[in-house]
């Protein structure tokens, strides 16, 4: 073999390839270099990561390196992986996600985990996932609890045909999807539960221009001002969708667990309590409208 055919089969093994874009990526803030050099791998050549790991000297067709050098080159724009892979797992679950999308993130496994916990899972309950972006909480609901029934809103006509592709691909259809203003179109008293993770970035916050979030949609980040309007509008809109006793559970900032009750306490919520997310931060405030009588 001429020895520049040999050089280059070298560089080109899934070993080389993988060590030069984790290199490339360490320089990245916020990247996890060595796995999404794999990721990036796995999209260009169609091999398992496991398979990249499993057969190091193999070396992929120049087509699929060109593909991985130009992934690469985008990722090492700051672009998220999640955007460039186009999809992001969530729960149990793998969904579809585009820049008209947040890219869901682990901490909104809470809110699921918290609705999973807290409701019965015996009945056959109606719940609405307000802001639903990609699906994900809407759709990690539904997987776990197929006698509830589900609809899904948002302001973005866009995001809200990414959540039906990602419904209609997992099997969950039967979610409802509406474009609305928070709680505008819904019924009065028809809801056992509402959820969301609304925006709560406040308009000022430095991390909107920091990382994957200056390429995510700004109204999926930030309602601007202090980062709580979503939260007042929501609040304040819950009494009427509610029925007696219902439940009421939003996301928001580490730093907003006292505002977000105080909220829900203005607007006449009861049993209002604050959760803490994987690293002990406040995530999740919850309330419930008052009991019938
Ligand atoms: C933080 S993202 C959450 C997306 C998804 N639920 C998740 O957890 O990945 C907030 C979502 O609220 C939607 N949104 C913003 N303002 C809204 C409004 N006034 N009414 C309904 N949805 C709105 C955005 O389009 C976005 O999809």
């Amino acid at each position: 073999m001429p020895e520049t055919a040999s050089i280059g089969a070298r560089h080109h093994r899934t070993d080389a390839l993988l060590a030069r874009a984790t290199a490339a990526l360490a320089d990245l803030p916020d990247a996890t270099p060595r796995l999404e050099a794999e990721l990036l791998l796995a999209e260009a050549t169609g091999w398992t990561r496991t398979s990249l790991l499993a057969w190091p000297e193999r070396a992929p067709p120049d087509e699929a390196v060109a593909t991985f050098e130009a992934l690469l080159a985008r990722r090492l724009t700051g672009e998220p992986i999640a955007y460039i892979r186009g999809r992001q797992e969530f729960w149990t679950l793998e969904l579809r996600v585009t820049p008209d999308t947040l890219i869901p993130r682990p901490e909104t496994e809470q809110l699921v985990e918290l609705a999973l916990d807290r409701l019965d899972a015996q009945r056959p309950l109606r719940i609405a996932d307000l802001g639903t972006g990609s699906g994900a909480i809407a759709a990690a609901l539904a997987s776990e609890r197929p006698d509830w029934s589900l609809v899904a809103t948002d302001r973005s006509a866009a995001a809200l045909a990414v959540a039906r592709d990602n419904f209609r691909t997992l099997g969950l259809e039967r979610i409802g999807c509406l474009r609305m203003d928070w709680l505008a179109a819904l019924a009065s008293g028809s809801l056992d539960a509402i959820l969301s993770n609304p925006p709560y970035v406040a308009g000022q916050d430095p991390h909107l221009d920091r990382g994957d979030p200056r390429f995510e949609p700004r109204s999926a980040l930030t309602p601007g001002g202090d980062g709580l309007d979503a939260i007042r509008t929501i609040a304040a809109e819950t009494g009427r969708c509610l029925r007696p006793g219902g439940l009421l559970a939003v996301e928001h900032g580490f730093d907003q667990g006292d505002a977000v009750r105080r909220i829900f306490a203005s607007a006449g919520l009861h049993r209002v309590e604050t959760c803490r997310d994987l690293a002990g931060l406040d995530r999740v405030t919850l309330g419930h409208l008052p009991d019938r009588g």
